[in-house]
């Protein structure tokens, strides 16, 4: 049986890569999507995605009203994100996040909702293979060297800072030992923001312009020796794809809240 598959935000950037993906997977049906301005159409010829009628909803509570799915994908904004994750998980459903902008707490109490209602849920910042990569390299790195800052750059219209991967990076890192501060927020004469945000004990910092798609650096120094561990994007979604596709296939496999794609990789 094809696992059945909804996507929020199927028409956007991400997500318009992503349901070709899904719609040419042999072991995943696209049953429906969710996005605002195209609601009422059907998805397949929106996408040019062949026969079939994918229906696209204008909101999560009519979708499951009236679609049966298995997967749902949140790849919208992080303002629908919250609601669309939690209404999916009310119903019993499983769901990978792609959706960045979401908080420390928010994970709380996507965590809680999953457990309560024994499902999961696998959120990613950056479902790119070279993304995972550089996570992994960093946490090595973390491992040996306390004194490290994050800095994530992106186009001039990116609306959340940090962005989804630097926050999931600070989250991991943290969990290795947190970044030193050489000079404390106290002890600082000047423009304190200058410094960058403090996020779960790592130093962030945010660069939005053009000219940029994204990228991510991690920044390692000891005296005498420094270590920059540095991801950039292409302007297309392509990289995205193939992980989240995995994502869809391992949701299942385990209960509560996952974070990382790594998470459901041989390591
Ligand atoms: N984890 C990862 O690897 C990646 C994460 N991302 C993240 O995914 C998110 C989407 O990015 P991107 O594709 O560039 O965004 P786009 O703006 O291109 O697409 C957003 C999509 O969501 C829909 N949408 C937005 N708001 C709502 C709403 N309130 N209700 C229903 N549908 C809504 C839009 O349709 P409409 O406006 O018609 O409603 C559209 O289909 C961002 O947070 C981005 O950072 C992106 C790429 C990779
Ligand atoms: O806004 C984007 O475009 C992307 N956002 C994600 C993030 O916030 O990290 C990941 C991806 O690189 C594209």
């Amino acid at each position: 049986m094809p696992i059945k598959v909804c996507i929020a935000g199927a028409t956007g950037w991400a997500g318009s890569a992503l349901s070709k993906g899904v719609a040419n997977h042999p072991g995943f049906e696209l049953v429906g999507a969710i996005a605002r301005k195209k609601a009422g159409d059907n998805l397949a010829e929106v996408l040019d995605l062949g026969p079939g009628n994918i229906p696209i909803f204008a909101d999560i509570d009519t979708a499951l009203e009236q679609l049966q799915f298995d997967v749902l994908v949140e790849y919208t904004k992080p303002d629908s994100a919250m609601k669309n994750v939690l209404a999916a998980l009310k119903k019993g459903i499983n769901t990978v996040i792609g959706t960045s902008g979401l908080t420390e707490q928010d994970y709380k109490k996507i965590e809680e909702a999953a457990t309560t209602a024994n499902t999961s849920v696998l959120a990613v910042g950056n479902f790119a293979l070279t993304v995972v990569l550089l996570q992994k390299f960093s946490e090595m790195a973390a491992k040996y060297i306390p004194n490290y800052e994050l800095i994530d750059y992106a186009h001039e219209s990116k609306i959340d800072s940090p962005s989804g991967t630097a926050r999931e990076l600070a989250h991991r890192l943290s969990n290795v030992q947190e970044s030193t501060l050489f000079v404390s927020e106290a002890d600082l004469v000047g423009i304190k923001e200058s410094r960058g945000a403090r996020l779960e004990g790592v130093q962030v910092h945010s660069v939005r312009l053009p000219g940029h798609v994204i990228s991510i650096e991690a920044i390692f120094g000891l005296k005498d020796e420094k270590l920059t561990l540095r991801h950039d994007s292409g302007a297309s979604a392509e990289p995205y794809v193939q992980g989240a596709l995995l994502a869809i296939e391992k949701v299942g496999t385990f209960k509560g809240l996952q974070r990382g794609l790594d998470s459901v990789m041989d390591f």
